[in-house]
């Protein structure tokens, strides 16, 4: 396998398919890693072996999966590269065996730190589990390459700020004139005024300088200015842009990565502006500011500035030595930072359970232990920045040294004048400072393609295409029709499932926790596309139909809905496109049960509620949820467990309410069996099946599965 097919995983559960990116790209194919992500149905848990077989059968590779021990890698018919399937450090693993030969297996491992290494075959062997997927071109494979957006794409988006690049451009081209004169400056009175012992002019040129050095100070404040716009409206557009495309993408994208993930990638965008603004400078300024002084250098003394241009060379190879080392030390740095920010938005999210099982301390060590991971890392990316940084200045010194060394020489013969070598030295730090800019812009660069690869992986995923909501003529009955469902391959969540919902009608689905009903509420809203077989909106496959139409059709009320900060009449007419009037929204409150105690609130429906509503009850979020639900023009309304907070009495009062609805069909997905008494159509599921329907007594008199929950 050739080096440059190799592949680093981007999240920590990315293993599986980039391993699977570097056997594509050995066969000639490139793809994402979101789209391998999507084929292989790769979870918050990662990608299972079947997910990985299924996303190659796809792409038009022939996969066998085995089971095998070492002995495989004697067989010589074995093609390589291959996936194997690891142990590492307790946690499961795919690395790319490319090679193997008597002795020694070649892996190319797709986490940073490890990359493509060499290992005994004893090493390998107490890691591998045996499981191995081999890969063969299938007869019809044509390889097929679809774009990654690299860094190039980004550097369009500085056309947009021409005039503060300019501002900069400019600004800073005065200040390297300023400069050049000051240098000037020095030589004169070195060379002309004092030998001369000639005060005369002495005093005018100096009182020019100073003025000089004030239009200075104002172009430097003028360069810094415009580089902070330059580089907020860039952050702006390119954050904003990422933050866009995350509220649009599919729930499947939300149910497959952590949050953490998501949300630490906007610190990597700072690189990406860094980059492009440092690129920027460095190419209408730097190069023009090397250029000018440079040729003012050759003119004070050519010899001199040969000496000078000795050092490029090398300064260039300290750079490349430590390319490859700061690439993998960035990546190693970010992904520790997602993890970290996993780890505190999880704790804090679940900061009542995490009181209540007394695991501050227990968490907080794992914080602690993962915080330290991330300035370990930090550590090592800065202790090689600053061990480069220090080669470079020893280099820069010892290049003045020389430079005295030298200037001083041909002084002492009368070749130089005292006053250009100074002017020569002085000038020297206008002519290295650009050059370090421009050589460094490479560990910019690189730092920048890898936050720009972990911020296409969430760009590159397709964002849901909600469509107009137009069409509206499907009242009627919902018809599910042969629907099956797995959120990862080998696990599947509903199977058959046969379902028609009249219009109007009420429907209560229970059964044992886990066993689909969920699931299939969420195939309704299309946050899921069934895997198999089809939904009907009066007779229109749901597929047929834009997400905005199904959405606005049907209302599911989720098991922990939110409440967002804001007043309470905010929260219940959010989503509402029409005005509500004060008449609705009183009624609406008043079937949920919530309309007393919204009335026993000082501010009544202008009451302001926190992040997550915490000063309200379980029973308050859940019933003012409901009130919400109730407003909302949707014909067909589910509520997922929406009473479960509640007492039997209040429960009871919202659900008779509900069914006194005449003109809505209503889903009722429910544990407590009083609830689907008293809705006539129940149907009972299991394991991801429709096991039973009908009302309460004939299904009590079935004597089966309902019959044994309600006798529990
Ligand atoms: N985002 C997801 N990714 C992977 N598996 C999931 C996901 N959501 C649910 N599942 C799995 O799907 C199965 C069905 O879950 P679902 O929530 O539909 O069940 P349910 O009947 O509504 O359960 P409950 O009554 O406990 O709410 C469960 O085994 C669950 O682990």
């Amino acid at each position: 396998m050739n080096y440059s097919y190799y592949v680093a995983q981007v999240d920590e559960t990315d293993c599986g398919v980039a391993s699977l990116a570097m056997i594509l790209r050995n066969y000639g194919s490139v793809y994402p890693l979101a789209k391998l992500r999507d084929l292989a149905r790769t979870t918050k848990q990662g990608t299972t072996a079947l997910g990985l077989v299924k996303a190659a059968k796809k792409l038009g590779l022939d996969v066998t999966a085995i089971q095998a021990d070492l002995e495989l890698f004697d067989d010589e018919e074995v093609k390589y590269p291959l996936i194997a399937h690891v142990v590492k450090e307790d946690l499961l693993h795919y690395c790319v065996v490319f090679k193997a030969d008597k002795e020694y297996i070649y892996v190319a491992d797709s986490d940073p730190v490890a990359k493509v290494k060499k290992m005994s075959r004893k090493e390998f062997d107490q890691i591998w589990s045996g499981i191995c997927l081999l890969f063969t071109p299938a007869s019809n494979y044509t390889p097929k390459k679809e774009p990654l957006a690299g860094l190039l794409s980004m550097f369009r988006d500085l056309a947009n700020y021409k005039k503060y690049i300019l501002g900069v451009v400019s600004a800073a081209t005065v200040i390297t004139l300023i400069s050049i004169l000051g240098s000037y400056y020095l030589q004169v009175i070195v060379d002309r005024f004092i030998p001369t012992k000639d005060t005369s002019g002495l005093g005018i040129l100096a009182v020019s300088l100073v003025i000089i050095y004030l239009f200075n100070s104002v172009f430097n404040y003028l360069r810094d200015f415009f580089l902070t716009k330059l580089d907020q409206q860039l952050s702006s557009k390119i954050s904003l842009r990422y933050i866009q495309h995350v509220y649009k993408l599919p729930m499947h994208f939300f149910s497959t990565r952590k949050t953490g993930e998501i949300t630490s990638r906007f610190s990597d965008i700072n690189k990406i502006i860094d980059a492009l603004s440092s690129t920027v400078i460095s190419m209408f300024l730097d190069v023009g500011v090397m250029v000018i002084t440079g040729a003012v250098l050759y003119f004070y003394s050519s010899r001199l500035f040969l000496t000078t241009l000795f050092v490029i060379p090398i300064y260039i190879i300290v750079i490349y030595l430590f390319n490859k080392r700061f690439a993998k030390l960035d990546q190693e740095q970010m992904e520790s930072n997602a993890l970290l920010n996993s780890l505190i938005i999880e704790d804090l999210k679940g900061i009542e359970t995490l009181k209540v099982l007394q695991l501050e301390k227990k968490r907080y060590r794992n914080v602690e232990k993962q915080f330290h991971d991330f300035l370990n890392k930090n550590l090592s990316y800065v202790k090689t920045r600053s061990f480069q940084d220090a080669i470079k200045l020893w280099l820069q010194y010892g290049l003045v040294t020389i430079v005295l060394y030298q200037g001083a020489s041909l002084v002492i013969h009368s070749e130089l004048s005292l006053g250009v070598l100074m002017a020569f030295n002085a000038l020297l730090a206008f002519f290295l400072s650009p050059l370090q800019s421009i050589i460094s812009l490479q560990v910019k660069l690189q730092e920048a393609k890898v936050a720009n690869n972990r911020l296409n992986e969430v760009l590159q995923v397709d964002m849901e295409e909600v469509g107009t909501s137009k069409n509206k003529n499907f009242i009627g009955d919902i018809v599910i029709k042969n629907v099956d469902y797995s959120y990862e391959y080998s696990k599947p969540i509903l199977q058959s499932i046969n379902l028609t919902i009249k219009n109007n009608s009420k429907l209560a689905i229970v059964g044992l926790s886990g066993s689909g009903k969920s699931t299939l509420a969420k195939l309704l809203v299309r946050f899921y596309a069934p895997t198999q077989g089809e939904i009907n909106f009066n007779y229109q496959p749901l597929n047929e139909l834009s997400l905005s139409s199904i959405r606005q059709y049907v209302h599911y009320l989720p098991q922990s809905p939110q409440l967002f900060s804001g007043t309470i009449r905010e929260n219940l007419v959010m989503g509402i496109d029409q005005s509500v009037s004060e008449e609705e929204i009183n009624n609406a409150c008043k079937k949920a049960l919530i309309y007393d105690d919204i009335q026993k609130m000082p501010l009544r429906y202008e009451t302001k509620l926190d992040e997550g509503a915490t000063a309200l009850s379980g029973g308050q979020k859940q019933r003012l949820a409901i009130a919400r639900t109730l407003l909302s023009p949707a014909h067909v309304l589910i509520f997922d467990e929406s009473t479960s907070n509640l007492d039997p009495i209040t429960e009871k009062g919202i659900v008779d309410n509900l069914l006194q609805v005449q003109d809505k069909t209503i889903i009722f997905i429910a544990h407590r069996l009083s609830i689907a008494k008293r809705v006539n159509n129940i149907v009972v599921m299991n394991n991801g099946r429709i096991t039973e329907s009908g009302n309460h007594q004939d299904l009590l008199a079935n004597h089966q599965e309902y019959y044994q929950l309600w006798n529990i």
